[in-house]
């Protein structure tokens, strides 16, 4: 059954990382960029590791796993080598209703990881179902290529057109049409090759026009 793709507010909720190699390393960074209250816990932390929960303000608790810190967690992440510890931490988010993540053991996933384009706060996920997750990244890469910091840009932009259009034109579907109108190709082609001065003045005659209409 195909999973519930959503994307996650984590802002100040906590999230256990149990282990500390690179798989751990990689979930990690992803979890503080959500603003996580991250915790991890590895009996021995990498210094990769050990870097990031200093520099990035996560508590990093150098012991074997044991139930009571996944306590008001929201999420765990069992990312161990021990089969049987992540195991342990799965039965025991069952038992206190937190969804897990084992990232050696898909059966025990509440939820996936996808991987992901990010382009500011424009994000593109990629999942497989855990059938090739190396197919997530080849994919992740080809969409980087595509998918430039000028998308992420042009999604500010989009923002602030949004924000006049819904000020000023009532009727919803008149918002949708120019909306339709923004968000294309050559809107986009225009804010690339002039800029965001140009794209704004431009925009907010296209607004202009859509009002007088009505
Ligand atoms: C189920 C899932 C659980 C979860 O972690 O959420 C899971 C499970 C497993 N991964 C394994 C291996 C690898 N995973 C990667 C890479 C990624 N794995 C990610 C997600 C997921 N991996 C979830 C499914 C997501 C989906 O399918 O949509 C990505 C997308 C996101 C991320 O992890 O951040 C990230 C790419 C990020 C990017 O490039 O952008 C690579 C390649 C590499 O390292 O470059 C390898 C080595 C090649 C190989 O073995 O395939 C193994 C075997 C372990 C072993 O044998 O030791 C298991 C366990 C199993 O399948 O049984
Ligand atoms: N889902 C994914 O994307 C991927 C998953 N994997 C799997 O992820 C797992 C971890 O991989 P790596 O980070 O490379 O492993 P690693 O061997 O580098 O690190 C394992 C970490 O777990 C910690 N640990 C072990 N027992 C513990 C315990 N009882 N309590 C607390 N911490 C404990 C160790 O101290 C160490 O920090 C492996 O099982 C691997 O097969 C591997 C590649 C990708």
């Amino acid at each position: 059954m195909p999973k519930y793709p959503i994307f996650l507010d984590l802002t100040d909720r906590r999230v256990v990382l149990v282990g500390g190699g690179a798989v751990a390393v990689r979930k990690a960074g992803v979890l503080l960029d959500a603003g996580a209250r991250l915790v991890v816990v590895a009996d021995h932390a990498g210094d990769v590791l050990t870097g990031l929960c200093t520099e990035r303000g996560a508590q990093l608790i150098r012991a074997k796993y044991a139930k009571e810190y996944i306590a008001e967690a929201v999420l765990a992440i069992a990312a161990t080598n021990d089969e049987k510890v992540n195991r342990q931490v799965y039965n025991d988010c069952q038992e206190l209703g937190i969804l897990c993540n084992v990232v050696d053991d898909p059966p025990l996933c509440d939820f996936f990881v996808p991987a992901v384009v990010r382009r500011g706060d424009l994000q593109i996920a990629i999942g497989t179902d855990g059938y090739c997750p190396a197919y997530a990244g080849h994919l992740r890469e080809k969409l980087e290529a595509i998918f430039t910091e000028q998308h992420g840009l042009f999604l500010a932009e989009l923002e602030w057109a949004r924000k006049r259009i819904i000020e000023v034109i009532e009727d919803p579907a008149d918002r949708k049409v120019l909306l339709g109108e923004l968000v294309d190709d050559e809107s986009f082609d225009y804010f690339t090759a002039n800029g965001s001065d140009a794209w704004r003045e431009k925009t907010q005659a296209c607004i202009e026009s859509h009002q007088t209409k009505n």
